[in-house]
């Protein structure tokens, strides 16, 4: 398998918080932790952008996504809105994470929570080519449950 190094930076006034961290050997994500200063108090329905305090710099051909954690999602309704969010190569501002409170209750953001994961993915390099029509196939335009349900 092939190990790609991605440079981790934290930002300044972060000193206390723990790196992204994989929570197991097998983990898929690095579990981001907010670098909000005070709590934050996420009202049912309300979004908010969580800082993470770490910046990064991949090669180009990866992407990270920022995906939900199923635990804050299954108990609390704590989801990212735009998930999963996307980290492109060339990004060097600060990792943030979009929270939105699908829940019933008030949800507190504290400082050094782990509030989402980071997954990191290959992309394929593609071009895109312009054409005046399409192989044809079986399902042609069919979609959107033309299946059946
Ligand atoms: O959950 C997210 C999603 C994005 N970003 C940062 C990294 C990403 O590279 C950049 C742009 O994200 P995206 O392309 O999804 O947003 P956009 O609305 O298209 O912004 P832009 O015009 O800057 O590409 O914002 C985050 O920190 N967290
Ligand atoms: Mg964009």
């Amino acid at each position: 398998m092939t190990a790609y190094s991605v440079k981790l930076l934290r930002l300044p006034g972060n000193e206390d918080l723990p790196l992204p961290v994989r929570m197991s050997e097998g983990a898929s994500g690095y579990d981001l932790h907010a670098a909000v200063t005070e709590e934050v108090t996420l009202a049912p329905g309300d979004r908010t952008l969580v800082p993470t305090g770490i910046a990064i710099a991949m090669p180009n051909g990866l992407e990270a996504q920022i995906r939900p954690r199923s635990g804050l999602a299954a108990k609390h309704g704590i989801t990212c809105l735009n998930s999963p969010g996307t980290i492109d190569a060339d990004y060097r501002g600060e990792i943030k994470v979009i929270l939105i409170n699908l829940g019933q209750e008030p949800f507190v953001i504290r400082r050094g929570e782990r509030i989402a994961q980071m997954v990191f993915q290959t992309v394929p390099q593609v071009e895109l080519v312009p054409a005046d029509r399409l192989p044809e196939t079986e399902r042609g335009d069919g979609g959107f449950g033309h299946t059946g349900r």
